[in-house]
């Protein structure tokens, strides 16, 4: 089985509007992958309803080889992690017993979990928020604790919804480097983003999600070929095709 994640048919609206439609994706095992659109495009909707946290109209999701549906969803749940955006927290626990509750439900091993926590914290610059209150951070802090749970789960797949926003320049480093490494143990990761030079550099395969569906998706060799000459913002425009504003709109200003 090669796909990660297999996707066919699949239809979501909010009550009259469709936000995806026929929609199809295949996303292969151990890829990092980039999910980019413009505004409202629908991609933290993709990622909700991957996450089992929104349900769909019609379509077949596959994931790690299972039925994404009711008799298997705990199971998918189970080596499945997420960061969303914004990120789901327990506000009024602290960060030190959050991350302890994440592992309870995942049962990570009692003997190491204390070392890899804290490696996490420190790595990422949070130890001196272990024993805050979660919602005393700030964003980026949050953000950052919602990384370091999922990533304690020891997911096989995990998704990222808009990860680097907030998040400072040091940390997004500290954040690449501790995602090459999951991949090299062989984990999928699926991210959302608007900070298209990350997606560039951090990312094998990239799809673009616009008028409800895939228009494009470059895998290495398309990309390959295509960055001889643009980079991934201009193909990006390129795909997306945005209505040029009049001359002067901003005339006001
Ligand atoms: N709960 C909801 N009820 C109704 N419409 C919604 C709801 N959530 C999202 N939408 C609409 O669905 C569309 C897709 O939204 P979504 O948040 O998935 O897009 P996105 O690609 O993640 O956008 P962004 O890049 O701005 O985060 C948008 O038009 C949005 O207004």
């Amino acid at each position: 089985m090669e796909e990660a994640i297999q996707i066919e048919g699949l239809q979501k609206s909010y009550g009259n509007t469709a936000v995806l439609q026929n929609f199809e994706l295949a996303v292969p095992r151990g890829n990092i992958f980039g999910l980019i659109g413009p505004n409202g495009a629908g991609k933290s909707t993709l990622i909700g309803i991957l996450t089992g946290l929104l349900d769909y109209d019609e379509g077949e999701i596959i994931i790690n080889g299972r039925e994404l549906n009711e008799q298997n969803e705990l199971m998918i749940k189970r080596e499945v992690a997420s960061v969303l955006q914004p990120p789901l927290l327990f506000e009024h626990f602290t960060s030190h017993d959050f991350l302890h509750y994440i592992c309870d439900i995942y049962e990570t091993d009692p003997e190491t979990r204390q070392q890899k926590m804290d490696s996490l914290l420190e790595y990422l610059g949070l130890t001196e928020f272990e024993h805050a209150k979660i919602n005393k951070l700030s964003a980026g802090s949050r953000k950052k604790l919602s990384f370091c749970a999922a990533i304690l789960s020891d997911p096989k797949i995990l998704f990222l919804d808009e990860p680097f926003e907030s998040i400072d320049v040091i940390s997004i480093g500290r954040m690449k480097t501790i995602l090459n490494r999951l991949q090299q143990n062989g984990v999928t990761i699926i991210i959302t983003s608007h900070i298209l030079e990350i997606v560039e550099n951090l990312c094998d395969d990239i799809a673009i999600l616009h008028n409800q569906k895939i228009i494009a998706y470059l895998d290495s060799e398309t990309r390959k070929e295509l960055q001889k000459d643009a980079s991934l913002s201009e193909i990006f425009e390129n795909y997306v095709q945005v209505e040029q504003p009049k001359n002067d709109v901003l005339k006001w200003l």
